[in-house]
């Protein structure tokens, strides 16, 4: 059954992106978590990433990527693996973890529905990797009473799959269905500087932080995607451990 417009607009939209970080310790507590979420009246959306899956997969097949500013370079011979890796592996694991919670579970990719359509960022430098075009969320709104599960595959319009940051693939989706809040699993407990969590920040202050090396590696995608959130007027994104204990992220510095 599809929803009203007007039910799309009213309920709850929480975007939640797990990151291949620390897939394999969620515990069956997490998954019960995201049931009490679904049980409050939250419509749960999920995308995922992989990145360690990918790579022990690459290693089995003795391919050598790289990374550069927080992207893996994808040339020909890898992106077979990271597509079926994503969507044939990780993907499907995450929908039973659901299904064992009592969630009902789709499981998804940028080709199902024209949902993330991309095109290359920029193929000398990067190879096989995306930037997301457009989204067409009229899936998930079909999808009423199954959580969405999304791999970061994108497609172009000739159909050829692209990879595709997983950070960026929330930032997208959660703008595209204007989302009430966006919340990073990661693993570790938000944003820290000098070994301490931070608890709320700014896009200002973020930045400094990348400048200096505070922030670095695979957080700056993350919270790149953060702000973009920020900027398409989703009003609250966190970068969390699996307890969802962390940093939010606010556009502007709190008035106090
Ligand atoms: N300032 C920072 N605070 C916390 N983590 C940071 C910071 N800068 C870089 N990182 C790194 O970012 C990692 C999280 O990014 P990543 O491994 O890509 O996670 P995911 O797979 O969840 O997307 C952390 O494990 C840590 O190594
Ligand atoms: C272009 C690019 O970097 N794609 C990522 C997609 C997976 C991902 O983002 O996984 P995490 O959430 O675990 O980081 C990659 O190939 O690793």
């Amino acid at each position: 059954m599809t929803m009203s417009r007007s039910t799309q607009a009213t309920e709850h939209k929480t975007v939640i992106k797990l990151g291949g970080s620390l897939l394999e310790r969620l515990t069956p507590d997490f998954f019960k978590g995201i049931q009490q979420m679904i049980e409050s009246g939250k419509r749960v959306i999920i995308v995922h990433g992989g990145g360690p899956a990918i790579n022990r997969k690459l290693k089995e097949a003795q391919v050598e990527t790289h990374v550069v500013n927080g992207l893996r370079v994808t040339p020909a011979e890898a992106i077979d693996i990271v597509q079926t890796t994503l969507i044939g592996s990780v993907n499907p694991w995450i929908v039973h973890q659901l299904e064992q919670a009592d969630i009902q579970a789709v499981g998804l990719n940028g080709f199902d529905g024209g949902l993330m359509k991309a095109s290359y960022l920029d193929q000398d430098t990067y190879g096989y990797v995306g930037q997301i075009d457009h989204v067409n969320p009229a899936l998930l709104y079909l999808l009423k009473d199954a959580v969405p599960v999304i791999s970061c595959i994108g497609r172009t319009d000739k159909g050829q799959a692209l990879n595709i940051n997983a950070d960026t693939a929330a930032e997208k989706i959660a703008a595209a269905i204007q989302a009430d809040e966006l919340l990073f699993v990661t693993d570790t407990p938000g944003i820290k500087v000098n070994g301490q969590t931070v608890t709320t920040t700014h896009p200002d202050e973020i930045n400094g932080w990348i400048a200096d090396g505070t922030i670095y590696g695979g957080m700056i995608p993350k919270v790149q995607a953060a702000a973009g959130c920020l900027d398409a007027d989703i009003p609250a994104v966190r970068i969390v451990n699996e307890m969802l204990e962390g940093t939010t992220i606010f556009k502007e510095v709190a008035v106090k």
